[in-house]
C-alpha cells in the first residue's frame, strides 16, 4: 500500500564518469510503499541511479534524502536497503537457507532467531522444502526467489531491483512478475526495479520512471505514460504508437487543435497545462494508439477522421495491425489493431477505409 509520505529523494542528482556526464540533475521521491520502475533503453541510467541509492556510487553533485535527511556520506551496509541483482550473486558453496540468512548472520543475530527468520522468509517465496539445497540445484526461477528472500530477510525500507528477470524465459518471466508483485503487497516495502521492458514495466508499477540520455522524461502511472506522453521520446518509446505532425491551433477548455496533412485534429491536454501554454504555430505531434482508431461507420460521430487505403496488414495473434496509407500524403502510415477473428480480418491491401478516433485518446506532445 502506498502512503503519501516520502521516503527517498533525489535532488538534482548528477552523475559524471570522467568527462562524461550520465546522469543530469535528476529529482525522484519515491513514496513509502511503492513500486516504482525505472525504465529506459541501454546506457540510459537506469543502474546509475540505483547503484547511487544503494551506496556503491556516488553523486557528483545533489542529494539522496532517506526520511528527509542527507544519506551521501552513509556507507553500504549502513543503508536500510536491499539489492537483487540480475545475476542473483549467490553463494555457490552454502544452502539455500544459509544464503537466506546470510545477512542476519553478519548482523549477529542469534542462531534460533536467524532460523525462525529464514524460514518465514522460505515460506513467503515457497522455497521451505528447498531450503537444504545448493543454488546449483535449482532453477533459474527458484534461484531468483531465494536471492529475494535474502533481500527481505533483513526487513529493508527499500529494496533495489536491477533488471532481475533479465535472465528468465518469458513464460517464467510472466510468473515472477505477479509474483514479485504479490509479495510487494504482502510485505509493503518499497521495490524500486529496473528494467528495459515497457510491457514488465507496465504490468508491475504503482508508477514508471521513463529515463533517456540520463534525463527523466516522465514520472507517472502506468495508464498516464501509456495514454499521456510527456514528450516525443516517451510516445515513440511505448510501442506502435500513431505520431502526425503539425502547427499548433487555438486551444478551446480541455482541447487544442493541430493543423496536420491530416486536416485539423482535435486533441485532449488536460493535465497537461505547458501544451494550453505552448504558442500557436509551435511545432507538435498528434498521438493516438492504433487500438483508439475504429474503422467506417463503427466510429462515426468521434471528432477526429481520415480517409485512406490499406497498405498491409500483420497478424499478431490475439490482435491484427493493418497499415493505412492516410489523407493523400503517402508518407503518412497509420496504423489500426483489430482483434483477430478465426476467419481473419474484414480487411484487405487498398481497401478505403474511414478511420476514426475521439479526441479523448488524441493527445499532443510538443515537437
Ligand atoms: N563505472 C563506469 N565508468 C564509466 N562509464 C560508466 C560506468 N558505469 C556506467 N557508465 C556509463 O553510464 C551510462 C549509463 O549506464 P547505466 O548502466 O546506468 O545504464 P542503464 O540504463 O542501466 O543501461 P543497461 O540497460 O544497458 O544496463 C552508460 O553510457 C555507461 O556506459
Amino acid at each position: 500500500m502506498t502512503t503519501e509520505r516520502l521516503l527517498l529523494e533525489l535532488r538534482a542528482v548528477s552523475k559524471s564518469f570522467g568527462h562524461t556526464e550520465v546522469l543530469q540533475r535528476i529529482d525522484l521521491a519515491v513514496r513509502d510503499g511503492e513500486f516504482i520502475t525505472i525504465l529506459g533503453p541501454s546506457g540510459s541510467g537506469k543502474t546509475t541511479i540505483l547503484r547511487m541509492i544503494g551506496g556503491f556510487e556516488s553523486p557528483s553533485s545533489g542529494e539522496i534524502l532517506l526520511d528527509g535527511a542527507d544519506i551521501s556520506a552513509l556507507p553500504i551496509n549502513k543503508r536500510p536497503f536491499n539489492t537483487v541483482f540480475q545475476d542473483y550473486a549467490l553463494f555457490p558453496h552454502m544452502t539455500v537457507a544459509a544464503n537466506v540468512g546470510y545477512g542476519l548472520k553478519v548482523r549477529g543475530v542469534k542462531n534460533a532467531e536467524i532460523d525462525a527468520r529464514v524460514g518465514e522468509a522460505l515460506q513467503l517465496v515457497a522455497l521451505r522444502e528447498f531450503a537444504g539445497r545448493f543454488p546449483a540445484q535449482l532453477s533459474g526461477g527458484q534461484r531468483q526467489r531465494v536471492a529475494l528472500a535474502r533481500a527481505i530477510i533483513c526487513r529493508p525500507r527499500l529494496i533495489l531491483l536491477d533488471e532481475p528477470l533479465a535472465a528468465l524465459d518469458v513464460e517464467l518471466r510472466h510468473q515472477m512478475q505477479s509474483f514479485l508483485k504479490d509479495i510487494q503487497r504482502e510485505i509493503k516495502t518499497t521495490f524500486l526495479f529496473v528494467t528495459h521492458d515497457q510491457e514488465e514495466a507496465i504490468a508491475m508499477a504503482d508508477r514508471i520512471c521513463v529515463m533517456n540520455n540520463g534525463h527523466i522524461q516522465q514520472l507517472g502511472s502506468a495508464h498516464e505514460v501509456y495514454y499521456r506522453p510527456a514528450s516525443e521520446f516517451v510516445a515513440r518509446f511505448f510501442g506502435d504508437n500513431n505520431l502526425v505532425e503539425g502547427r499548433l491551433g487555438p486551444v478551446a477548455g480541455g482541447h487544442r487543435r493541430i493543423e496536420t496533412a491530416l486536416g485539423s485534429l482535435l486533441c485532449a491536454i488536460d493535465g497537461q497545462p505547458h501544451l494550453a501554454a505552448a504558442p500557436e504555430g509551435a511545432a507538435a505531434y498528434a498521438v493516438f494508439r492504433p487500438e483508439a482508431l475504429s474503422l467506417n461507420a463503427s466510429g462515426a460521430g468521434d471528432e477526429n477522421q481520415v480517409r485512406g487505403h490499406v497498405t498491409g496488414l500483420q497478424f499478431a495473434g490475439a490482435h491484427t495491425l493493418a497499415n493505412v496509407r492516410a489523407g493523400s500524403d503517402a508518407l503518412i502510415h497509420l496504423r489500426l489493431r483489430l482483434p483477430s477473428k478465426v476467419e481473419g480480418v474484414a480487411l484487405a491491401a487498398d481497401d478505403a477505409v474511414t478511420l476514426h478516433w475521439r479526441a479523448n485518446a488524441c493527445r499532443l506532445v510538443l515537437k
